[in-house]
């Protein structure tokens, strides 16, 4: 049962689980749990007692290891919806005692096994027992490559087991568990401990999204002994503020890589404009700008005299258009507009919006691409949105040069300018759905994507700039950009999976608009971040920095982005000659 049908999160924190002892009667604790109101337990599968080493044929049946019951005690789906399976906790990978450290191996692979057969979601792992764990990791790393083994030979709708790993909440330079494994979630809280049955102290952990209550179990009461505790949480839970419409408009996109637009290229559908539409925050920083930029221009004692020339070049389906006419109703500027849209589908919606609103003695509809429209008479002001996430990746630079020839020598742009940003993230989610692909290509292309399950290395650092209008005679698009990140100290040892892009655009003086973290746009949601995947990661040990390169190249029919790394160590330069990914002019 589920903490609640609250409208917010659908993800796993809303389930709620039980740490158990032993229990050999698998049935019964599944039934006390489950009817006292969690949702699964976590059990020990194996008897305590035993010890591979202690097992001679025979002394138990037949050789075979007690685990808590044959697999038929619960149902397939009892096994897999209701149990997390909890490796034995006397499991010493690193002892100094050889026999226990056999013992060790040999038990953990038999339980994993054990859990596999029984389709367990999860196992939760011991917690490593001293400062030393290189054989745990050893053998942890094993397990790991076997799952994704079987996870590549297996049908998708196959659940295949996770591990969760208790860390206990202390600082450790241990970095023998670094890994890429999508089966491997950590468990933050206490460290493990038991607690005498019928307790009512009470331990909580937070693992790979779920919450697990641990306490001893009495069998036999009407009541579950957790329940207050349980009821409480189900209570905090639900009186939890809903998500904002953003975050949940953003949730199924989580760590979700999406190839990035290519607007000019391809018409963009229905669906996108609609969606572009619905964020307000972008349209009203546009209106500001559009606003002080009228203001700038004319005077107040000329306003009912001049009528400023306006240009929107990209109009899509008019937002932007609105804007500039609401901005010339708010200052009491005198406006004729120009939309320029080269989608024609989104032309005809363009047509229809202007006779609802009765705009057509204001706005003229140019059905052209911006770079070779004539136009009949020069802008005052370039309106245009053509950035992607990495700002000039939709090719903002090269639509703008084309568009410049038509606007005043002093004219002004908005956007006047914009910078991409770039950070180091962690991200073994993006990494293995990445690599799942088994191809180079998609190694080499960069995504746009909800950024959730990521560790931001370092501060993010500006790339390239481009400024409108560009007069400068030796102006180019082409650009290259080294860049050394310096991770805090006390991150320790870090893998750099790849780099998150983001963008911040200026649109007039003190209008900005952007996605870079430190500085973003509240409440906007027309843009995710980029990512560039790195083909292998790259281990930085604490103090020494990762130096990054990254070029924005251009063609006569597209522009491109290569990218490597050349400290620590040096990567293989990406996308070499756009082989795999470009943007099309
Ligand atoms: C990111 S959309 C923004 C649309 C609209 N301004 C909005 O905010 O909803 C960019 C628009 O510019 C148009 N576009 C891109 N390049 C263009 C070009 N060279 N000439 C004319 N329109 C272009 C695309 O078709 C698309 O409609």
């Amino acid at each position: 049962m589920p903490l609640g049908e609250v409208v917010r999160d659908k993800s796993d924190s809303r389930y709620c689980g039980v740490e158990t002892e032993f229990n050999d009667d698998m049935p019964q604790l599944l039934a006390l749990n489950i009817n006292g109101g969690f949702d699964f337990v976590v059990s020990p599968l194996m008897d305590p007692s035993y010890r591979p080493s202690l097992m001679v044929a025979g002394n138990n049946g037949a050789g075979v290891p007690p685990f808590a019951g044959s697999d038929l005690v619960l149902s397939p789906s009892q096994w897999s919806s209701h149990v997390v399976g909890k490796i034995s906790s006397w499991i010493d990978l690193d002892s100094e005692d050889e026999i226990l450290r056999k013992d060790s191996e040999i038990a953990l692979k038999e339980e994993i096994a054990w859990a596999c057969h029984l389709s367990l979601q999860a196992c939760l792992l011991p917690t490593p027992k001293g400062a030393s764990c290189a054989n745990y990791a050893r053998c942890v790393n094993q397990i790991l490559q076997n799952l994704t083994n079987m996870q590549s030979s297996f049908l998708l709708f196959i659940s295949i087991l996770k591990l969760w790993l208790r860390i206990p909440l202390e600082k450790s330079d241990n970095d023998a568990m670094n890994g890429n494994s999508d089966h491997l979630a950590v468990v933050s809280g206490k460290p493990e401990h038991s607690l005498p049955t019928g307790s009512s102290e009470l331990a909580v952990n937070h693992i790979d999204g779920k919450l697990v209550m641990v306490a001893g179990v009495v069998i036999g009461l009407q009541r579950h002994p957790l329940r207050p505790y349980l009821d409480y949480v189900a209570y905090l839970y639900q009186r939890m503020d809903p998500l904002p419409e953003q975050e949940r408009f953003e949730l199924g996109y989580r760590d979700f890589l999406q190839s990035p637009l290519q607007p000019l290229m391809d018409n963009l559908e229905a669906q996108t404009y609609e969606t572009f539409e619905k964020d307000s925050a972008k349209y009203i920083q546009y209106q500001r700008a559009v606003s002080k930029a009228l203001m700038d221009r004319v005077p107040d004692e000329e306003a009912s005299m001049i009528t400023t020339v306006l240009m929107v070049v990209g109009a899509g389906r008019g937002p932007l258009v609105r804007a500039s006419l609401q901005a010339a109703e708010e200052t009491g500027r005198k406006l004729r507009v120009y939309a320029v849209e080269k989608n024609p589908n989104a032309v005809v919606t363009l047509h229809s919006l202007v006779k609802l609103e009765g705009w057509e003695n204001m706005v003229t509809i140019v059905s052209c691409d911006m770079r070779c429209w004539d136009a009949p008479e020069k802008a005052d002001i370039l309106v245009s949105e053509l950035l992607g996430s990495f700002g000039d990746n939709e090719l903002s630079p090269e639509c703008l040069d084309g568009a410049q020839r038509f606007l005043k020598p002093d004219g002004i742009s908005i956007p006047s300018s914009y910078t991409s940003f770039i950070q180091p993230v962690t991200t073994s989610k993006l990494y293995n759905d990445v690599k799942s692909h088994k191809d180079l290509v998609h190694f080499e292309t960069a995504y746009v994507v909800k950024l959730h399950r990521v560790a931001r290395l370092a501060p993010s650092q500006p790339v390239f700039t481009f400024t409108h209008p560009e007069y400068s005679i030796t102006r180019s698009n082409q650009r290259y950009m080294k860049l050394q990140f310096e991770m805090p100290n006390d991150t320790g040892s870090a893998l750099v999976h790849g780099f998150a892009g983001y963008f911040d655009a200026t649109l007039y003086k003190d209008v900005h608009l952007g996605i870079e973290p430190s500085t973003a746009t509240p409440n906007m949601f027309s843009w995710f971040p980029i990512f560039f995947p790195l083909r292998t990661p790259v281990q930085v040990p604490p103090g020494s920095p990762l130096e990054f390169h990254i070029w924005r190249c251009c063609g006569s029919t597209k522009v491109w982005y290569e990218w490597c790394v050349t400290s620590p160590s040096s990567s293989p330069i990406h996308n070499s000659n756009g082989r795999s990914y470009w943007v099309g002019l």
